[in-house]
């Protein structure tokens, strides 16, 4: 695809559909990236509260066998709540925003969780403790701060990950998201996990394709149009986040999911 087909300001239009169309006919030729969180399933008010639709791991399971199991999700959640919530029906996962990986083959890798983390942690803990409202999501390798029902909160809970992240030589990262602050083991995003499965079989050869809804998924967004990819934003503008195309909600994109699952015929729209 040339840069003058997209249009990056077109939030699920036809340019997008056509696009969709484009992939879910060809499964030989693209790989699928998704993101979760905002992407495939809607925003809670806590990280438990989410609901992963009844019919989306069978779908996923069916998505990932047409695809030639070139289907990978790239999230911030931890590997074992992934296969949780999804049946384990997807093999590649690139977990903790890139720094917990599942190659389609199965196999895994991890970062070695840097000596500063537990005491940084500790001090999350204690500060946290004087924060009503403020929610610690301990994922081992990072520890995510939600204050989605304390926004007012936001501002503290960036500048404390921010100062453990700056205090840290690099061994940890401090990552904003959506009402979110993480802190997390240094040296991988989505976009290394990306690159790294498009290095390897089935991925090896294939355009990229990544669906994501966050800042945090731009590393992600890079990587699939360095590669010749195509990136797809969901709820937001695709300019706003470096991405090719806007797709409205996470309803969109399992709209997609579903349909790519069935052969699609000519000239049809996803
Ligand atoms: O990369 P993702 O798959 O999008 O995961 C990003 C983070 O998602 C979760 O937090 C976000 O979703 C929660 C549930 O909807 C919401 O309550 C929270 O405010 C959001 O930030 C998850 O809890 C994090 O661990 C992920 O890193
Ligand atoms: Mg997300």
């Amino acid at each position: 695809m040339s840069l003058d087909d997209r249009d990056a300001h077109d939030i699920g239009g036809a340019r997008v559909s056509a696009f969709l169309a484009r992939v879910a006919a060809e499964p030989q030729r693209y790989a699928l990236f998704f993101d979760i969180d905002g992407t495939l399933i809607e925003i809670a008010p806590t990280p438990d509260a989410v609901v992963v639709p009844a019919a989306l791991p069978d779908q996923f399971r069916r998505l990932a066998r047409r695809f030639g199991g070139a289907v990978a999700f790239l999230s911030g959640r931890t590997l074992a709540w992934i296969d949780r919530r999804f049946d384990a029906v997807v093999t590649a996962v690139g977990a903790l925003h890139g720094i917990e990986r599942r190659t389609a083959a199965g196999t895994i890798e991890r970062r070695v969780p840097p000596a500063g983390l537990d005491l940084a942690r500790r001090t999350i803990d204690s500060a946290v403790a004087a924060w009503p409202g403020v929610l610690v999501e301990d994922k081992g390798l990072a520890v995510a701060v939600h204050y989605r029902s304390v926004p007012e909160r936001g501002a503290v809970v960036d500048r404390l990950i921010a100062d453990l992240a700056a205090g840290s030589d690099g061994a940890l990262e401090a990552l904003p998201g959506k009402a979110v602050a993480e802190l997390r083991t240094a040296g991988a995003h989505k976009g290394t996990a990306l690159e790294a499965f498009l290095a390897e079989r089935p991925f090896l050869g294939r355009l990229p394709v990544f669906f994501g809804d966050d800042v945090t998924d731009q590393d992600g967004f890079a990587a699939a149009r360095m590669h010749g990819g195509v990136a797809i934003a969901v709820g937001r503008s695709a300019r706003e986040v470096g991405a090719d195309f806007a797709l409205p909600d996470p309803v969109a994109v399992r709209a997609f999911v579903a349909r790519a699952v069935a052969p699609v015929r000519e000239g049809e729209t996803v």
